[in-house]
């Protein structure tokens, strides 16, 4: 029976299933550097529609999905935590705070309540949710009492950089999965 590297517990399966960031890394890099012109992507993409956006946050999502792959892999919640900090929380907090953020935070009047709350929570709620898959699959045990706490740690930490207006200097798919993976580190490996 052919055993497929993505699910196999081979010191290669990483490799194999990091081919997907990977293609994808390249495409944004072909698209955004105009190499190529594909207006689908760039319209399902991009604000604007101008093809240097795929160098920006696309891009930067997309090399934490292999920076977490490499560095994480399925060992650790802390990769897995990361990228859903930065997958389910800021995306549901930039849906959330465009459409619900009238009431919007003192410090930064580019981001919303709504959009931090909702960042918390889906944050925590999918980062909880990812933990049980690969926890069910036998990844890793976890005392679930504790991890609760802990990831509540790492969603209020993500939440509060989210909500910082240092966008212009560091993106916040860098700056989001980064404060994670650092909190996560520190409540759940020290
Ligand atoms: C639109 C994207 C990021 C923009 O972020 P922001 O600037 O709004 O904060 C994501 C771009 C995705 C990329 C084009 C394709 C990624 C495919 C990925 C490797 C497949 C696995 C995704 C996994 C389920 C998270
Ligand atoms: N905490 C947050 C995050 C986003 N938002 C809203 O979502 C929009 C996009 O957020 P963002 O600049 O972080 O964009 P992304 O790069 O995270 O997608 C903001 O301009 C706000 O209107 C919010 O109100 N509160």
């Amino acid at each position: 029976m052919v055993s497929w590297p993505i699910f196999s517990t081979s010191a290669n399966a990483r490799y194999f299933a990091l081919l997907v960031p990977l293609v994808n890394c390249a495409r944004l890099l072909v698209h955004g550097l105009s190499l190529v012109s594909n207006e689908g992507l760039i319209k399902s993409v991009t604000r604007e529609g101008n093809p240097e956006e795929l160098l920006r946050g696309p891009l930067y999502y997309v090399l934490m999905l292999i920076v977490c792959a490499l560095v994480f892999w399925r060992e650790s919640p802390v990769g897995v935590i990361a990228l859903s900090m930065m997958s389910g929380g800021d995306g549901v907090a930039d849906i959330i705070g465009r459409r619900f953020g009238l009431m919007k935070l003192p410090y930064n009047q580019g981001k919303s309540w709504a959009g931090s709350v909702s960042m918390f929570f889906f944050g925590f709620l999918v980062s909880i949710g990812m933990l049980n898959y690969y926890s069910a699959l036998g990844y890793f045990k976890l005392d679930w009492p504790l991890t609760l706490q802990r990831v509540a740690l790492v969603s209020l930490v993500a939440t509060f950089v989210e909500s910082l207006p240092i966008s212009e200097v560091v993106d916040d798919n860098i700056s989001v999965p980064l404060a994670s993976i650092v909190a996560a580190y520190l409540s759940f490996c020290l």
